[in-house]
């Protein structure tokens, strides 16, 4: 009987992956060339040619100086040579043989490494062309070593990532993917819930005997444990979104409170221009840097005030527009101007009382921003005001632009806003919009799965949603996919990639 049922267990997890793989035929059949290295000059350029023809292409106009035919060469050698177009040499170059399947795209692929003068790349693929092989599609190396079982989705998307990262942790979470520790995660629960749809399944099939393969208490566990999971993934988002593409800073404030100081100082370098004249910055100016392994964006804006000058208006509303998009609010004023001895409220920005009332409003305006707020030109206090103003406006950091001071205490701040702790613990963390689309639409999937075990619902029905649960783990890790996905997704790799 164990047999019997392993073995319709087996044919049905033979349909589903028929019913899985709506594979439509693609044509990676031609062999490809691009230049693999950055257009214009360098030290050396790569050229690289994938495909079946890949090697007797390359051998036809590659004469090595020992006499060897490339043809006849083993996987992962390197062989010196002429590059020729007849009897004419274009360059004296490296060749590198891979031999399918060992090779990035699982084809025969050959490198050629050139002397990097623009007019030599042109000239050895041009050759390349006109022997037979065709320009590469963005991407469309990548996208052979995954059509060809060398990575999966998430990995190939992995891969670009990876080229864009610019920062430490960028860097570690492209990695990551591309090693595949968020692929096999899915590829687990899939696999999990696949074989208990395989047995709900078969309880289809002896409707009329009133059987239960699939273990009801045991499924349970399961659907809760995935549940758990595709929750964790969701909420890493959030984390893997702003660690991969920066955090967006806004620095605002008043009009000559030293913002741009602040930006200069942030970046190390003369990036805006500073003036005593209010108003100075119109346009929004922003630089990247990183601070301990993380990705900052800051935004330097226009000064907000009351103003009739278009462009300066302009500006202003531009401010507002980056402070909705910012994760952080760095709200700058002038503690140079306050006038520690009167108790005016009234006089904006120019008494204890009034700056207090200012920060209140700044407050209630971003509720839901991350805001720091900052006293700067403190390098014109006296001590003793430094220590009232300390005591009489909380949480307020001091800092003097001009003189550095405070600078690295507001990038501990910046710091703090961010949760490394998932970083560091080499927990999985969700970086691509489209998985975390497919994880959501998982999730939803789930939980109605969840409401069919609640509600004792007929294994027919339960199995409905499961398969669709399974079909957007699929579309993860690229078991399930389309030319048009791919196309997405591929569309956005660089040429030679
Ligand atoms: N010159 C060069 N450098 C490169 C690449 C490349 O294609 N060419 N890569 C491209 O992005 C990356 C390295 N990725 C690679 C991945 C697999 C194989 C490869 O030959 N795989 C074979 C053999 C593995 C083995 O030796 O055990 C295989 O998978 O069977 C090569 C490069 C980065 N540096
Ligand atoms: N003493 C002192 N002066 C500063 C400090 N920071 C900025 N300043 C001066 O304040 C003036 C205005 O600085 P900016 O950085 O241009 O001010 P801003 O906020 O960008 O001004 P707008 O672009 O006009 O909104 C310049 O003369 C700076 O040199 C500081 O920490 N101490
Ligand atoms: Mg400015």
């Amino acid at each position: 009987m164990l047999h019997e049922s392993l073995g319709i267990v087996l044919k049905h997890q033979a349909r589903n992956q028929l019913l899985f793989s709506i594979f439509a035929p693609m044509t990676h059949h031609d062999t490809i060339v691009a230049l693999a290295t950055p257009a214009g000059a360098g030290a050396i350029a790569v050229i690289r040619l994938s495909g079946a023809d890949a090697i007797t292409i390359a051998s036809q106009i590659f004469t090595s100086i020992s006499g060897k035919d490339l043809a006849t060469q083993k996987t992962h050698t390197v062989h010196l040579g002429h590059l020729k177009d007849g009897n004419r040499i274009i360059d004296e170059v490296l060749a590198t043989v891979f031999k399918n399947p060992n090779s990035y795209t699982g084809e025969n692929v050959i490198e050629f490494s050139c002397h990097g003068s623009s007019f030599i790349q042109q000239e050895i693929i041009q050759v390349c062309l006109r022997k037979g092989c065709r320009m590469a599609t963005a991407g469309e190396f990548t996208l052979r070593a995954f059509l060809n079982g060398k990575m999966d989705l998430s990995q190939a998307e992995a891969v670009a990532d990876l080229i864009a990262s610019d920062s430490e942790a960028s860097h570690q979470l492209a990695i990551q993917q591309m090693r595949g520790g968020f692929s096999s995660e899915i590829k687990v629960l899939r696999q999990e819930l696949l074989d208990f749809a395989s047995l709900i399944e078969l309880e289809l099939d002896f409707a009329e005997e009133d059987v239960a393969f699939a273990n009801r208490d045991e499924f349970q566990l399961l659907i809760s444990k995935i549940t758990l999971v595709l929750k964790r993934l969701i909420d890493s988002f959030a984390t893997g979104n702003v660690l991969k593409n920066g955090i967006p800073v806004a620095i605002v404030g008043e009009p000559n409170v030293g913002k741009s100081t602040l930006l200069n100082a942030l970046l190390n370098e003369e990036r805006a221009i500073v003036s005593d004249i209010a108003g100075t910055t119109r346009d929004t100016i922003e630089d990247e840097i990183s601070i301990g392994g993380i990705g900052f964006r800051f935004i330097d804006t226009a000064g907000i005030r009351e103003t009739v000058d278009v462009i300066e208006g302009l500006g202003i509303k531009k401010t507002f527009e980056k402070i909705e998009q910012a994760q952080v609010v760095i709200y700058l004023f002038d503690a140079s101007g306050i006038d520690f001895t009167s108790t005016d409220a009234i006089s904006k920005g120019r008494t204890l009382q009034s700056i207090q009332i200012e920060l209140e409003k700044i407050k209630n305006q971003f509720p839901q921003k991350n805001l720091v707020v900052i006293a700067n030109k403190v390098d014109q206090l006296s001590e003793a005001n430094i220590e009232t103003l300390k005591a009489q406006v909380s949480d307020v950091q001091l800092l003097s632009a001009k003189k550095g001071i405070g600078v690295d205490a507001l990038k501990n701040t910046l710091l703090d806003f961010v949760n490394t702790g998932a970083l560091r613990n080499n927990e999985t963390i969700v970086t691509n919009s489209r998985h975390y689309d497919s994880l959501l639409k998982a999730l939803e999937e789930i939980i109605k799965v969840q409401e069919g075990i609640d509600m004792d619902l007929s294994s027919d029905l339960m199995a409905i949603d499961i398969r669709q649960a399974l079909y957007y783990f699929g579309e993860i890790t690229g078991e399930i996919t389309n030319d048009e996905l791919l196309g997405n997704i591929f569309a956005n790799f660089c040429i030679g990639k």
